[in-house]
């Protein structure tokens, strides 16, 4: 299976944003990709509440989702959403931070919420409060596909090791990582922290990225790493898409996944133990 990663450079517009977006996907399947990723808040890039509220829809209502959904059966295609920003029922009026898993029927088969919120001081003049504006999710996702179980998860997940071993331990040989990284914590920790997990699962990690400078009408822009990553079983990078929107292809092959894990059985050689 030929699975294709897409970096973009999303803005506050979802409507702007989703032609580009439905075009890279075209260009990833006319190149072969049986399987597309796009990265976390596919919609809509935007650290600005009011804006959000006024533009972001509930799931039953989400273009992109509908668009996305349209797209994997025009092109024959499964699609993963990396994430979309939604608005929920929920009484607090956070939103949800939903990853989406769409086969070539064009059928929602999985839904993930971000689990772990990215509540960081970065530096003096960057924070981050995820869980002001999103309301985490608290289950662990696996989905089937003919091409091998996917574990899902999106961006900050990355940095609890534990639930990649879950996901792992409960099947899943093709881990997802969409992403919108900072471009400070990406150039210190995006590449070893990937493949880090890729190394302790043996298991492909997918890793789709937002970059660059986020056009907002409203409220400040806010700028991402990029570098949408593939990394297979062993840890090789296979892909690096380097800091501009686009595409990047490889080849998945659960033999290759069975391979590493026969050679570092790691993954069934936990043990209990006492303390600390
Ligand atoms: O804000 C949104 O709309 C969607 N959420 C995100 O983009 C989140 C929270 S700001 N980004 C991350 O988790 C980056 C993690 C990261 O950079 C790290 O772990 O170092």
């Amino acid at each position: 299976m030929k699975a294709a990663l897409i970096q973009l450079n999303a803005g506050d517009d979802p409507a702007a944003n989703l032609p580009r977006t439905t075009e890279l996907i075209a260009q990833a399947a006319g190149q072969g990709a049986g399987f597309v990723l796009t990265p976390e808040v596919t919609n809509c890039v935007s650290q600005n509440r009011q804006h959000q509220m006024d533009v972001l829809q509930h799931e039953d209502a989400d273009q992109t989702l509908k668009s996305l959904r349209e797209a994997a059966i025009q092109h024959d295609i499964w699609i993963s959403i990396g994430s979309l920003a939604l608005k929920t029922d929920d009484v607090d009026g956070r939103f949800a931070n939903r990853s989406f898993l769409i086969d070539p029927a064009g059928r929602i088969v999985a839904r993930y919420d971000k689990i772990h919120m990215f509540d960081v001081t970065v530096s003096d003049s960057e924070t981050y409060r995820e869980s002001a504006g999103y309301r985490p999710g608290e289950q662990a996702v696996v989905a089937d596909t003919p091409f091998g179980k996917l574990g899902l998860s999106i961006c900050y997940d990355i940095r609890f090791a534990y639930l990649y071993r879950a996901l792992a331990q409960a099947g899943a040989e093709v881990l997802l990582v969409p992403s919108a990284f900072s471009p400070v914590t990406g150039a210190a920790h995006w590449e070893p922290l990937l493949r880090a997990r890729a190394i302790e699962t043996g298991s492909y990690v997918l890793a789709a990225a937002q970059t660059g400078t986020h056009a907002a009408a409203i409220g400040k822009s806010r700028k991402t790493y990029g570098h949408a990553m593939a990394v297979s079983p062993w840890g090789e990078v296979l892909a690096d898409l380097g800091p501009e929107p686009g595409i990047g292809l490889v080849d998945l092959s659960s033999a290759e996944v069975s391979q590493s894990r026969k050679r570092i059985a790691a993954l069934s050689h936990d043990r209990a133990f006492e303390g600390p």
